[in-house]
């Protein structure tokens, strides 16, 4: 099982964006968009063994947790970034009432909403997977003995926070796949195709 866990710190917590602007409106949601289907999408058919959970922690109200389960997807996920956002946009409307910290909501098959910090995820995730955080400096992936469940913590285009660092800090191996900075679709594209070479579930 491959999990992938994106903090986005400016990504906007609530419907207040035009689906025709998403780079200039949305606090980067087109990222996720793409992050989406670059760690579920083959050529023809789904990852079933992946596992993303989006971090949004932009206004309005931060945080939400939008969880997707390959095993479980129904909705199709197409290549385009706008049919993605709309799965987006429907995960944050079904989450405007939640008040729960921890209840997860089901919006469609496979796709889950809450109010989830990035702490209770990353705990939540230690339980059963091996935690890696991706980064330029850490060891480089060829060189790194994965087991059966695998985790990766990938931060936007800004990156993590220092706060955020300070917390994966001892629990999370630093991993790169190269030592550019690459765009976070491009890492968990290379990230999926080296453990299928490596012939990790
Ligand atoms: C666009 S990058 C962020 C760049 C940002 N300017 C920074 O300084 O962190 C998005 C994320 O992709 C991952 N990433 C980018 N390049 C990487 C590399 N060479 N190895 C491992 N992870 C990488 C990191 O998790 C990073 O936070």
């Amino acid at each position: 099982m491959r999990t992938f866990i994106v903090k986005a710190n400016g990504a906007h917590t609530a419907y207040d964006f035009s689906l025709k602007d998403l780079p200039g409106t949305s606090g980067r949601i087109d990222l996720l968009c793409r992050f989406l289907n670059s760690a579920f999408l083959l050529s023809h058919g789904i990852r079933k063994n992946v596992r993303v959970w989006l971090l949004l922690y932009g206004p309005p109200k931060p945080p939400k947790a939008i969880r997707f389960e390959g095993a479980e997807l129904r909705a199709r996920l197409n290549p385009d970034e706008l049919s993605t956002a709309k799965l987006i946009v429907k995960a944050l409307k079904a989450g405007e009432g939640l008040r729960e910290p921890a209840k997860e909501l089901e919006v469609l098959p496979g796709i889950y909403v809450s109010n989830l910090t990035f702490e209770d995820v990353i705990r939540r995730t230690l339980k059963g997977s091996e935690l890696y955080y991706l980064h330029e400096g850490g060891k480089p992936i060829g060189k790194v003995n994965f087991g059966k469940n695998v985790a990766f913590v990938l931060g936007d285009h800004k990156g993590l926070s220092n706060e955020d660092e300070a917390f994966l800090d001892g629990i999370a191996e630093r991993v790169s796949v190269g030592k550019k900075s690459y765009l976070a679709s491009h890492v968990v594209a290379y990230v999926n195709i080296t453990l299928d070479s490596l012939g990790v579930p």
